[in-house]
């Protein structure tokens, strides 16, 4: 059976108490009496419970300590204060904010035993910490479903070819996520990826926003301006809401595709540009084509690699795994005393339509976490109702299986969708896990599959 773990931090102290070792004897206690050196432990190896140990109770010390419990909330501690910082308001706060327990000099070993004992087993319940991210970031797209895992297969094929790739999607749906996941696993993944959203420029400056211009080829050009295009050299450009690009710059955009060149604007000069163009679009361009809003030559050139994103609505099974990650992601900002969601909220998230799709999820979620007043995230704190019928009113069988799947979700988002975990918070083995999880059609979490990496396809 493997050591329990232990990181006891006395910051300000020389040494670490002997009733911490007496009350843990056969723990691997890690000991630190700085917050840089209890940084080192917690880089090294994932610890889920530490016991702060505090004996001077100064307001510096304070906010360093609520800053490093705040970067490592995803812990359990438990506080051992000497009777006077609990005078203090604020080192109450502290203490309120992170700690699920404390105690006060001097200390009762057997308390502690017990204390430890509880908060460790509780800690092994808890979502597994965030995994240390290495090196340079890449476009990850989070998500389990069919769709996405399809739309990962096909960003792993077309970023290796050359042709310009156009990306259809719904408002908020990732289409320049999944761009900047093409552009990643692409062989220009070193070179820049230049954004631009076409629909944002006035139609009269997005000329000279792509393709540049030369010193006095308008009023007030006093120097020459190298365009968006040109920066993008050796890399990708993303131009987000094609559709809005006007008449006679598609003209010019057709010619950048087929001839590798631009011209700057005042400039009979052609300069050869090596860029792959990603273009993306809310609107279908086909039936723009049709209208004569959008012209042909240019469409088809566009879509030689076409990727869907999905919209939310149509792939459910990713809302919690990217609620998880956004409460993760954002977890600095969360307030100290929210620890996840609530099964009531991940049926109300459920049950509801995302007509903004992924972005108005991130939204509600780092609202939540910052308002949300209990330790957990309600409906109402994302501001969705639940939207269902009281209880009682559901035949019993129906109100039975929606209590099992929220019990389901529930425990899969405390364990940070981690099998064992869940099945162990559950009271039930993992096998009988997977057969409720194929019982209510709730993918099995597998966790190789978050990033759009055509190497693990
Ligand atoms: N699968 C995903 N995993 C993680 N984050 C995502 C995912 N899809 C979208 N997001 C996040 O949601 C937000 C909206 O996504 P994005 O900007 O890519 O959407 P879009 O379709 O380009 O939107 P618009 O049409 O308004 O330009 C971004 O913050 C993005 O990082």
């Amino acid at each position: 059976m493997t050591k329990k773990n232990l990181l006891c931090l006395a910051v300000g102290s020389t040494a670490i108490p002997e009733t911490i070792n007496a009350a843990v004897e056969d723990w691997e206690v890690y000991e630190a009496v700085t917050l840089a050196e209890a940084r080192r432990h917690l880089k090294a190896r994932p610890l889920v419970l530490g016991v702060l140990l505090v004996e001077a109770h100064d307001e510096p010390l304070r906010a360093a300590l609520d800053d490093f419990l705040h970067e490592h909330w995803h812990m359990h501690w438990v506080a051992a204060l000497h009777a006077p910082a609990l005078e203090s308001l604020a080192w109450r706060q502290l203490v309120h904010d992170h700690c699920g327990d404390y105690h006060t000099w001097p200390l009762d070993i057997e308390r502690l035993r017990q204390t430890l004992g509880h908060a460790y087993g509780l800690a092994t319940l808890c979502r597994a910490p965030p995994a240390p991210r290495h090196g340079k970031q890449e476009a990850a797209l989070t998500g389990q479903s069919a769709a996405i895992a399809r739309l990962r297969r096909q960003i792993g094929k077309v970023a290796n070819a050359s042709a310009p790739v156009l990306i259809w999607g719904e408002s908020g749906s990732g289409k320049e996520l999944a761009a900047q996941a093409v552009h990643a696993h692409s062989p220009r993944r070193d070179g820049p990826f230049v954004p631009i959203n076409c629909g944002a420029i006035p139609a009269s400056l997005i000329q000279s926003e792509l393709f540049g211009y030369e010193r006095g080829a308008f009023t007030g050009a006093a120097r020459e301006k190298r365009g968006l295009i040109e920066t993008a050299q050796g890399g990708s450009i993303f131009l987000d809401e094609i559709g809005d690009l006007p008449m006679e710059l598609q003209a010019n955009l057709l010619r950048f595709l087929q001839e590798k060149t631009i011209y700057r604007l005042g400039s009979t000069r052609s300069i050869a540009v090596d860029v792959r163009v990603i273009a993306a679009s809310h609107v279908n361009l086909a039936q723009a084509v049709e209208r004569g809003a959008f012209r042909e030559d240019l469409y088809y050139r566009l879509a030689v690699l076409a990727l869907d994103v999905p919209p939310l609505r149509e792939r459910r099974e990713d809302l919690l795994p990217l609620a998880e990650h956004f409460f993760n992601t954002y977890a600095s900002e969360r307030a100290p005393h929210v620890k996840g969601f609530s099964g009531r909220a991940a049926q109300a998230m459920r049950d509801y339509d995302w007509p903004g799709n992924v972005r108005e999820l991130l939204n509600r979620v780092r609202r939540a976490m910052v308002m949300a007043e209990g330790r957990l995230i309600l409906p109402q704190d994302l501001g969705l109702s639940t939207g269902r019928a009281p209880a009682e009113s559901a035949p019993l069988d129906d109100a039975r299986i929606r209590a099992e799947r929220d019990a389901i979700d529930a425990s899969l988002l405390r364990a940070g969708r981690n099998i064992t975990l869940a099945a162990r918070d559950l009271g039930v083995s993992r096998m009988t896990l997977y057969r409720l999880l194929a019982k209510h059609g709730i993918r099995a979490p597998s966790r190789s599959c978050y990033t759009a990496s055509p190497a693990s396809k």
